[in-house]
């Protein structure tokens, strides 16, 4: 049976961040995820989760200027100090909020950046952070994101994390399968999630276009979450979707899980 993780940085936006732990916990959810804790006092967040009874799933390692748009410095040469001082900054975020996994946005490639370079950097930096996250107990993910929303995102497909992979040749380090962006960037979902499945190690969901709840659009989820329980995959599942009303209206398409949970 899937077990739910609501996307903070998605959900509940009508109030803040630290709000949305306690409405995530009414309507049935078991874990929340976002794309920062940073803002917030990690102290502050464990007593939400506490009181709430969830527990968090995932979070992102520092991303960058995420309000001036940057979307990771996973890739980016010039700021390679900064994603290894970020790598600190994370394991004590993830110890205090007891979170499993971590995951790092590759970020955008710079206007005439060279390629490989940037694939150097994001695999040095991978391999930097795995045997460090490993040692706290901590797993690494990253994820392809699709340029449609991204247009300069560095990493979009599966094959080109596979190649990052095998560069950082380290262990304790997969793939975050959004089931949405590989729809956009490569489709043939449950062929590659099957073929990839033990080399992903967080999943999320939303649906396209639109990116809204699950059942909104051509992905079939029915589908999909029958295959993640086929395969085994006891990982949470995130909820990344933008509601298409409220959070909480939109939330018909968990109800049949929820109740056989
Ligand atoms: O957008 C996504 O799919 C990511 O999961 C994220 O964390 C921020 O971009
Ligand atoms: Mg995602």
């Amino acid at each position: 049976m899937p077990r739910f993780a609501a996307n903070l940085s998605f959900l509940y936006p009508e109030v803040p961040l630290i709000e949305r732990i306690g409405k995530a916990a009414a309507d049935g959810f078991g874990a929340v995820e976002y794309v920062s804790p940073y803002e917030l006092d990690k102290d502050v967040i464990a007593d939400a989760l506490t009181e709430t009874g969830v527990v968090q799933a995932l979070f992102n390692l520092p991303p960058g200027d995420w309000a001036a748009g940057e979307r990771g410095i996973g890739c980016l040469p010039d700021r390679v100090e900064e994603f290894r001082r970020g790598i600190d900054t994370a394991i004590d975020y993830a110890k205090a909020l007891k979170c499993p996994t971590v995951n790092c946005l590759a970020g955008l490639a710079p206007t005439g950046a060279d390629a490989a370079e940037l694939d150097r950097t994001l695999a040095d930096n991978l391999a930097y952070a795995a045997p460090r996250l490993a040692d706290a107990g901590i797993a690494l993910v990253f994820e392809p994101i699709n340029r449609r929303d991204m247009p300069t995102y560095h990493v979009s497909t599966t094959d080109h994390a596979e190649r990052i992979m095998a560069m950082a040749g380290v262990d304790n380090l997969k793939i975050q399968y959004d089931f949405y962006h590989m729809q956009i960037s490569q489709g043939d979902l449950i062929p590659t999630f099957e073929r990839l499945f033990d080399r992903i190690g967080h999943v999320q969901v939303a649906d396209n276009p639109g990116r809204n709840e699950p059942g909104t659009g051509e992905i079939n989820y029915g589908f999909i979450f029958a295959e993640l329980d086929r395969l085994g995959y006891a990982g949470w599942v995130g909820c990344e979707y933008k509601p298409k009303t409220t959070t909480t209206a939109g939330l018909g398409w968990m109800a049949p899980y929820l109740r056989r949970a």
